[in-house]
């Protein structure tokens, strides 16, 4: 097929927009699936996803659509993932577009993750649709959202699609605005093959499939592909494009997007956002905005029961097949044992992955406070990245620490100014800018340590606007804070799985909140358990759980057997995430206390 024919484009949107469901009567319309192969949200295909009711990993589809001028064309949509976790891969899968459906809610507006991913794919040159979304809502404001797109982005609306992805309406019209306006890819099949990977996932017979669009070439079974940053090289099996579901094609050519499978058995191998070129006629350069996704958030991960360790391993290895950004290595702590320092690209991405291995690989975890990575700069010149707060050095050997900071852009109705920037600054972040987007909303930049963000800035955000916040947040770098380390003793042993760093100012007050939060989480047991916190030697903390005296049987009389048996099963619950430190027994709850405070 010639380029002419063809559209590459993607959908943006901030979560909960529409941007699934518009994808699903994009593929019923073009009758790419039928009725009766028409799951809900077909492009949402992990089940976590579909639960949490957020796309995770970018995904690609080929309509097939008729346009109004009798011309068959080839729609290739690219799912980009919702959440700023992963702004890198909704990136990638912008770069592999010439244009973007922006989606935004008729009675929301614009939020955060729509800015955020708009300038993304202005930053590609891609040309952008709006669609407002929702009009079938009686709260709907199409128009002053119309205007908010125009005031804020400076995007010409005068030609906005007016949609509704639950009943059907404005679809056709957008199918005619992607064929009208979005360019057709450039591109010449006799060049050398250029081809950019958005995606991949591990498949266990054919090895890892590599999500591609080929910029240059083409790509076809039997040749050797070379992949640029690692100079990898392997022998193609299969390309293919996806109805959703994968089928077969002989080539790839320039301008199209579809996958290629060649045995290779590590998703290491394919990094999103490298370049995959013909071994024996390679290209000159790469596609431009490779970059190797590092991990932002690190935590311990330490079965529960000791004798699953080698369980734990075996299933980190098995996810890391399919997730190349989640990176691990043992770790022991003296109170937890054997476990590992987990690293992932943010908060969603951590929970994502604990829950996989406690669901799919039926493991009991304790998870450690997530941390940030510090950069510690010793007194004799040495530089560590420190991820884990128990590989601190003492306080003599630190000469500066400094510590990522991200920008934090909130989107608010006007009456909530006040308690954004009231917690903004609890959280130390630095007033950066306020913009009105127009007579009721007002958008606010901040400064704030990514530690701060990761303890509980989202939630008590929600909390305090009633929902009404949207956030989204990239890191600008690393910057000088005044750090301690914060220490928990139990029974005076430190619990080195429990240590916090923290600002000094706020070291005094987050430990007497530790202290006593532990004191709420820990269990009595049949002797009193002193908690105390400790900046280096000094003690700024105490409190006591006491020795426990009842027995929970005690209330039931020795009456009623089934009463009995219930709360048996229920201490059995309770005690099935607890750890033995030391001599007491400390349930997963207190491990995560910091996060719970304030
Ligand atoms: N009334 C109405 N509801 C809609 C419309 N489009 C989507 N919804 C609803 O809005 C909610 C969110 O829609 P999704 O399609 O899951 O949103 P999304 O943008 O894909 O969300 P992420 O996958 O998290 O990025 C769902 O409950 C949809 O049923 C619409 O046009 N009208």
């Amino acid at each position: 097929m010639d380029t002419s024919h063809i559209r590459n484009f993607c959908i943006i949107a901030h979560i909960d927009h529409g941007k699934s469901t518009l994808a699903d009567r994009l593929l019923e319309y073009t009758g790419t699936l039928s009725a009766r192969e028409m799951e809900d949200q077909i492009l949402d295909q992990m089940d976590l996803e579909r639960e949490r009711g957020i796309t995770i990993k970018a995904q690609a589809v080929r309509l097939t659509y008729t346009a109004k001028n009798g011309e068959t064309y080839m729609l290739n949509l690219i799912d980009t993932p919702g959440h700023v976790d992963f702004t890198y891969e909704v990136s990638r899968s912008l770069a592999a577009c010439e244009g973007a459906l922006l989606v935004v809610d008729a009675a929301q507006g614009i939020e955060a993750q729509t800015l955020a991913n708009v300038y993304l794919a202005l930053d590609h040159d891609l040309e952008i649709i709006p669609v407002i979304n929702k009009i079938d809502l009686p709260s709907a404001e199409p128009e002053k959202v119309k205007n908010e797109i125009e005031e804020v982005i400076g995007l010409d609306t005068s030609d906005a699609v007016l949609a509704s992805a639950k009943t059907g309406i404005g679809i056709e019209e957008i199918l005619e605005a992607i064929v009208k306006k979005i360019p057709p890819p450039g591109g010449k099949v006799n060049n050398p093959l250029q081809a950019l990977i958005f995606d991949s996932h591990f498949d266990a017979y054919k090895g890892v499939i590599v999500y591609v669009r080929v910029f240059e070439g083409r790509v076809a079974p039997g040749m050797t592909i070379k992949f640029m940053a690692t100079d990898k090289r392997f022998e193609v099996t299969e390309v293919g494009i996806f109805r959703p579901y994968l089928m077969n094609v002989d080539e790839l050519e320039a301008g199209q997007v579809g996958f290629v499978a060649a045995s290779i058995k590590n998703v290491k191998d394919t990094r999103v956002g490298d370049t995959v070129t013909d071994a024996d006629n390679p290209t000159q350069a790469a596609l431009p905005g490779y970059r190797k996704i590092t991990p932002m958030v690190y935590c311990g991960l330490y079965p529960v029961d000791s004798t699953d360790y080698d369980t734990l391993r075996d299933a980190l290895d098995k996810l890391k097949l399919n997730d190349a950004s989640l990176v691990y290595e043992p770790e022991t702590s003296i109170a937890l044992g054997f476990g590992f320092r987990c690293g992932f690209l943010g908060l969603l991405h951590m929970d994502v992955i604990q829950e996989r291995l406690e669901r799919e690989y039926n493991l009991d975890l304790i998870t450690t406070a997530p941390s940030v990575i510090y950069k510690v700069y010793k007194t004799d010149g040495e530089v560590l990245d420190i991820d884990n707060p128990a590989r601190m050095p003492t306080p003599q050997e630190i000469d500066h620490i400094d510590e990522p900071y991200v920008k934090a852009v909130v989107i608010v109705p006007n009456d909530f100014v006040g308690a954004v920037m009231e917690l903004s600054q609890e959280k130390r972040g630095e007033f950066k800018d306020m913009k009105y987007l127009d007579t009721t909303r007002v958008m606010i930049t901040y400064h704030i340590p990514l530690s701060e963000i990761i303890y509980d800035y989202f939630d008590r955000l929600k909390s305090s606007t009633r929902g009404y916040a949207s956030l989204d947040y990239e890191l600008i770098g690393d910057f000088k804070s005044d750090l301690v380390k914060l220490d928990i003793l139990l029974n005076g042993e430190p619990v080195d799985a429990l240590s916090v760093i923290v600002h000094r100012d706020k070291a005094a007050f987050r430990g007497r909140m530790l202290a006593e939060k532990l004191r709420e989480i820990i269990p009595r047991q049949m002797f009193e358990i002193p908690i105390q916190a400790a900046i280096g030697n000094k003690v700024i903390a105490r409190e006591t759980v006491r020795a426990m005296r009842k027995d929970v049987l005690a209330k039931c009389y020795g009456g009623d057997i089934t009463r009995k048996r219930k709360l048996l099963e229920k201490q059995k619950e309770g005690k099935k995430r607890m750890k033995q430190v030391g001599s007491v027994e400390l349930p997963q709850e207190a491990f995560m206390a910091i996060l719970k405070m304030d």
